[in-house]
């Protein structure tokens, strides 16, 4: 099975209002609900692609208790989450219906004690003994320790199992430490990491700080991946317009479902860009259309790419 970590799982909470402005009050009119955080919306994914999958991280308290239960409803997706004793957080993500601009609000979670990541820690060891992938997913919760990541990479590269690590700012910084075999950051999250906003130039100084291959997400331009077998760019057909929300997530479920069938790489990003631009086009945040997936799939450029100067 594939193993996606979320310690900071989310009820991702979507309302449509007619058109968002500032400092005033606004009525929804439209709400959706949803069991999410990065790593639950990859499982998501991958599970509809026909992958044995497993979600673990942290829940608790009522918002952990309706997330586990819409989990529980998503076909082929298993809920190994630690329980905590604070409360899951909610994330908001406001659409604006006239521009279809999405805001998105955060919450930064509940405290984690020193306990509770050791019991994480000590399922996730059990965990890694039946996955082929682990994907290391989103922020840390508050008392999580910034290394997390970099340690929870090391343990998976112990067990043999290769890992993807998509997250940002302190964590990203020093998990890239721990060698991930793949690193998914978006443009913004490889700036901040690497200091340059030419992105070749910034993915081949991501992977000089530890990454085995380097895939960064650039929106409308699809992805670009500097791997030890080669740099290739993959574009979707034309612009998309739609809720990007969760497009990066299906980016990675792509990527983990290429490895686990040992796809070759340009292989791999066909269906990862896909199934991001698929994500973008469905009306409902974080899942994809499959019918624009499957007519998507033929129509993804794929191109090798030259050593930046
Ligand atoms: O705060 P994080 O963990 O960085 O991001 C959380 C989040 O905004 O990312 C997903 C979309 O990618 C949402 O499901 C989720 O709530």
């Amino acid at each position: 099975m594939i193993l996606t970590v979320t310690l900071n799982t989310a009820l991702d909470i979507t309302y449509r209002v007619p058109s968002l402005r500032p400092c005033a009050s606004h009525r929804v009119s439209e709400v959706t609900e949803r069991p999410g955080g990065k790593g639950v919306n990859v499982a998501r994914v991958l599970a509809a692609l026909g992958h044995e999958v497993t979600v673990t991280g942290f829940a608790g308290g009522p918002t952990g208790r309706i997330l586990r239960d819409r989990l529980a409803e998503v076909p082929g997706v298993l809920d190994a989450l630690v329980p905590v004793s604070g409360t899951t957080r909610r994330t908001v993500a406001v659409v604006d219906g006239r521009s279809g601009g999405t805001t998105q609000l955060n919450e930064p979670g509940p405290a984690v004690t020193h306990a509770e990541w050791s019991a994480f820690q000590e399922a996730y060891r059990d965990l890694l003994a039946s996955a082929s992938a682990v994907a290391l997913c989103g922020s840390l919760p508050p008392g999580v320790p910034v290394g997390a990541y970099a340690g929870l990479t090391r343990t998976a590269r112990a067990a043999g199992v290769p890992v993807l690590l998509d997250t940002s700012g302190a964590a990203l910084r020093r998990g890239v430490a721990g060698r991930p075999d793949v690193l998914k950051p978006n443009a913004e999250e490889l700036a901040e990491l690497t200091g340059s906003h030419e992105p070749l130039r910034a993915t081949q100084d991501a992977r000089r700080r530890g990454a085995g291959a380097v895939v960064a997400s650039l929106g409308e331009e699809g992805a670009l991946a500097v791997t030890p077998e080669g740099r290739w760019r993959a574009v979707p057909p034309a612009r998309l317009r739609g809720n990007p929300t969760g497009a990066g997530d299906s980016l990675v479920a792509g990527l983990l479902s290429g490895l686990a069938e040992r796809l070759p790489w340009p292989d791999r990003l066909t269906r990862a860009v896909a199934l991001s631009a698929a994500t973008v086009l469905s009306p409902v945040a974080g899942e994809f259309d499959r019918a624009a997936y499957e007519e998507l799939l033929g129509r993804i450029a794929v191109t090798a790419e030259a050593n930046a100067a």
